[in-house]
């Protein structure tokens, strides 16, 4: 499993989780722009989340690491990304299954299972490997303004 040390990310909260996860996908960036990456090809993705708040739960977690990584790799493993109508698309860039949209999906659908809870803690960080030398680091809240 990975062991690394991930980028920090400044946050004003008295707790802070980190959960790494992988999972295995297929995906192609439907742009002839993207080169060989417009064909179908396939990833071990490592998932590093960060997750932070002031208050635990009743079980005194900040959340259930088993609980995080179930819902995104019960999603995405061993499944083609861009057949997940719901968040990527063939046609809108923006929605294009790259790196960094596909962190951004991760944050968001992480987040939406936060706001559920009791203590309501939030995702300031999600690290997203691709490959060996190719990863992206998505900050949900840059700027500061948790109360989004
Ligand atoms: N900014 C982005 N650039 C690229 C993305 C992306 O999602 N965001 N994706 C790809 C490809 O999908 C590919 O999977 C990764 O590319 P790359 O790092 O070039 O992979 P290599 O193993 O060939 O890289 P080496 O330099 O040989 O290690 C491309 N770009
Ligand atoms: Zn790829």
């Amino acid at each position: 499993m990975m062991q690394q040390i991930y980028p920090s990310v400044a946050h004003p909260f008295r707790y802070e989780l980190n959960k790494d996860f992988q999972f295995a996908a297929a995906h192609y960036v439907p742009s002839e722009l993207a080169g060989k990456c417009s064909r179908v090809h396939g990833h071990t993705y490592f998932v590093n989340l960060t997750i932070a708040g002031n208050e635990l739960d009743q079980t005194g977690f900040l959340v259930d690491f088993s609980a995080v990584k179930k819902l995104i790799h019960d999603r995405f493993d061993h499944t083609l990304l861009n057949e997940h109508a719901a968040f990527f698309s063939d046609e809108d860039p923006a929605r294009f299954p790259t790196t960094e949209i596909v962190a951004k999906t991760i944050g968001e659908l992480i987040q939406a299972y936060l706001d559920q809870t009791e203590n309501k803690p939030k995702c300031v960080q999600v690290f997203l490997r691709e490959t060996p030398t190719s990863y992206v680091v998505y900050r949900p809240f840059a700027g500061g303004a948790y109360d989004r």
